[in-house]
């Protein structure tokens, strides 16, 4: 049995299903995410599913656009959350470093930017780095052009930024640009809007969506409370085909890891491969293709720094992280000797 009603749902999905597991309407994708409660469509309908504190203690927790194996019953758990192709994610806010996934299973993501403030070629970048490293497709769109003082410039300007991303300009407000944006996600492919305050993504949302434009979306789904508006995020079909992953928290996507650096700065990566030095800080080192590019104009000065200020971040990161993660170990020996001492000591009575 295939899962029409499952977008997205394709052989990565299914190879890792038994054939019992395929033909059942135990498969299901989750829809909506309110914190507390996870709303799965399944081939038979959207069920509020129960979520099991070990795929919690595990690290598992399914989030929207995750595919699940559900048990069979009135009440619906989640046996199993199904390998991510890919993900969005952040950093928790707060400032802890804990991944936090926003989004399973994401083919697009819409790097959104409004015109009025022109294109911020370091957010771009920021951003691209987290998009590359959970392994979607980025696509910049550059909004409100209406505002553009010169279009072609900031065209321009968001493409040094990103020399291998594409980027489209649209408008929610007088939808051009809005079928192309459409067409990348058909005929099944997921997609998301990431982007500042203000630049237009709730406006773009609603026009892919064809739905009439509103700061919040009602669920139109209901649980025990009935039918509520709430702020979740929440997976919504598009007309014509695929789907659009909508909700708070997708604003300003920190960095993660470090496999986004490289993708996103590419051309910085092709010249630096010439530095005599192979760890070349583009400082004061003799021979240094970076410094000489810069020179000749051939690469941006100010890419070349925030490349320098991504990777520091990132591995400020990896030391925080891998800090609490030593420190874990240590705790675990300790706990260990003791129970071997108090052994030896029950032993020896
Ligand atoms: N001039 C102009 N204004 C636009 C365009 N698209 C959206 N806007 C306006 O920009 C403002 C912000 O748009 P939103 O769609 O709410 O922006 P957002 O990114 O969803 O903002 P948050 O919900 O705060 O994240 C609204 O007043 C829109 O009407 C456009 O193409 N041109
Ligand atoms: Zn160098």
């Amino acid at each position: 049995m295939v899962h029409p009603e499952l977008i997205g749902f394709g052989p990565f999905f299914s190879s890792q299903l038994s054939l019992e597991e395929l033909q059942s309407s135990l498969v299901g994708r989750a829809v909506a995410d309110r914190g507390r409660s996870l709303l799965v469509r399944f081939p038979d309908g959207d069920h509020p599913v129960v979520v099991p504190g070990r795929l919690r203690a595990e690290g598992a927790l399914p989030v929207v656009g995750d595919f699940v194996v559900a048990s069979p019953g009135p009440a619906r758990t989640v046996t199993r959350v199904l390998e991510r192709r890919t993900w969005l994610s952040r950093n928790a806010a707060g400032g802890a470093t804990a991944e936090q996934v926003l989004a399973a299973n994401v083919d697009v993501v819409f790097v959104v930017q409004g015109l009025d403030e022109g294109p911020n070629p370091r957010r771009l970048e920021r951003t691209l780095a987290a998009v590359h490293a959970g392994g979607a497709e980025p696509v910049i769109v550059l909004t409100k052009p209406d505002r553009a003082e010169d279009l072609a410039a900031a065209l321009a300007e968001a493409r040094a930024a990103a020399p291998a991303v594409e980027v489209e300009v649209a408008s929610g407000l007088t939808g051009e640009g809005v079928a192309v944006l459409a067409a990348r996600l058909r005929p099944d492919r997921t997609g998301v809007l990431v982007g500042p305050s203000g630049a237009g993504k709730s406006t773009l949302t609603n026009a892919l969506l064809g739905r009439e434009a509103q700061r919040t979306a009602p669920v139109r789904a209901s649980d025990d409370r009935g039918v509520h508006t709430t702020s979740a995020r929440e997976l919504f079909p598009v007309p014509g085909g695929g789907a659009l992953v909508d909700g708070p928290g997708i604003r300003e996507l920190r960095l993660w890891d470090a496999s986004g650096l490289d993708a996103t700065f590419e051309d910085l990566a092709a010249i630096a491969a010439r530095c005599r030095f192979r760890d070349c800080s583009h400082g004061a080192e003799p021979g240094c293709a970076v410094r000489e590019a810069i020179a000749g104009g051939r690469i941006d000065a100010a890419r070349v720094e925030s490349h320098r200020k991504l990777a520091l971040e990132l591995a400020r990161q990896a030391e925080r992280r891998e800090g609490g993660a030593a420190r874990a170990e240590r705790e675990r020996w300790k706990a260990v000797s003791k129970a071997l001492r108090r052994l030896s000591r029950e032993r020896g009575r």
